[in-house]
């Protein structure tokens, strides 16, 4: 039997292009019916008195909650009974009861988990079947990307790509090791999306990053060497502290962690998430990555059923090519396009 958890999840997944999530209200989330005899009320208590916060980190059925986003004020919680298996991931905006005070063993209760504006999911792997969201309500994604040493890897970039645009997420590249390589040839691949980007060495001026991370919500993510946690010690001074702050939930055990939020010192959060290398593409639909292309939306919808929109040899009566011929749309948007619909079956994480 499917838990109401794992249908919430499945139900956010089914397709954010079109913007199913935004329709799982609070209702949708938390129920789940109870199976004990006891009797139970149909009104849930109305806990007025909640306090909201914002999950930073996540372990093992605890969550590290900073309420009302202050870095300052993270307290432990607990789900509560009413929300089952409700998923609660690092991002998700929560209302707590019961000790809020954050003292030592003391533990909140998560009694409310909001709606969610964005949603980045891993890939499924071997240890675990299901495409989960690792981090809820981040406004932007830095795809952090080496210029040399590792060098770039598109299809991985690409593939972001689509999960910012189908899990609404703003794309921001972020190039590193400008002292090894020139930005430009990359930058040319990707001038037609128009992504923002950000060009940093280590031995380089960092403001240009930090204002653009400042009072956002941004995740991380990039390949092992890229430079990833040079970027977080120097926005985050402290970061090997803030880490052990944020994700102080059980007293000396070995926190794992697939995402962790970290406070800027300017405001906002970086999200880190470190062993997240790929992301949950499985269920997106072609329809929804063209529509983040406002000039072939509209026609798509003509195309044969189940058209995947990548042109002959694969879709031969695809009406994008026509856009392209009669209404002056550019050759190379629908490259890009047919780039990233392409990218989403690669194995290239
Ligand atoms: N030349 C050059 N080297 C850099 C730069 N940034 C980081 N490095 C080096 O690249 C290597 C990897 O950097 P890290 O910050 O550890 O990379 P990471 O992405 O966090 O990698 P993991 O820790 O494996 O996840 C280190 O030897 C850094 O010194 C840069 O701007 N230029
Ligand atoms: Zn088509």
């Amino acid at each position: 039997m499917v838990d109401s958890g794992r249908r919430a999840e499945e139900v956010g997944g089914s397709g954010l292009a079109g913007r199913d999530w935004r329709r799982l209200d609070e209702s949708d989330v938390r129920v789940r019916p109870g199976k004990g005899s006891r009797p139970r009320s149909k009104r849930r208590p109305a806990h007025t008195d909640a306090v909201a916060a914002m999950v930073v980190a996540v372990d093992r059925g605890r969550w590290r909650c900073a309420i009302d986003g202050d870095p300052h004020r993270v307290v432990t919680a607990m789900r509560a009974r009413e929300l089952g298996r409700t998923p609660i991931v690092v991002g998700d905006r929560v209302q707590l009861v019961g000790d809020v005070s954050g003292r030592p063993d003391t533990l909140a209760r998560i009694v409310r988990v909001g709606e969610r504006d964005s949603v980045l999911r891993r890939t499924a792997d071997d240890t675990d079947p299901y495409e989960r969201v690792v981090v809820a309500n981040a406004e932007q994604l830095l795809i952090v990307t080496s210029l040399a040493d590792p060098a770039p890897r598109t299809g991985f970039i690409d593939r972001c790509l689509v999960a910012c645009y189908t899990g609404g997420l703003e794309p921001v590249l972020c190039l590193t090791k400008a002292d090894l390589a020139a930005p430009d040839d990359l930058l040319d691949s990707y001038a037609d999306l128009k992504v923002p980007f950000v060009v940093t060495r280590h031995d380089g001026d960092m403001s240009e990053l930090v204002d653009l991370l400042r009072d956002r919500v941004s995740a991380l993510v990039g390949h092992s060497g890229v430079g990833k946690s040079t970027l977080v010690n120097r926005v985050v001074p402290d970061a090997d502290l803030a880490t052990g702050e944020v994700s102080a939930i059980g007293k000396g055990r070995h926190t794992s962690v697939s995402a962790i939020a970290l406070p800027l010192p300017g405001g906002g959060w970086v999200v880190d998430t470190p062993g997240v290398r790929s992301f949950g593409l499985a269920h997106v639909t072609p329809d929804e990555v063209v529509a983040a292309f406002p000039e072939f939306a509209e026609a798509a919808e003509e195309c044969p059923p189940h058209c995947g929109h990548l042109g002959a040899p694969d879709d031969p009566d695809c009406v994008l090519d026509d856009v392209v011929a009669s209404n002056g749309a550019r050759a190379t948007r629908l490259a890009s396009l047919r780039r990233l619909l392409a990218s989403r079956s690669g194995t290239e994480s």
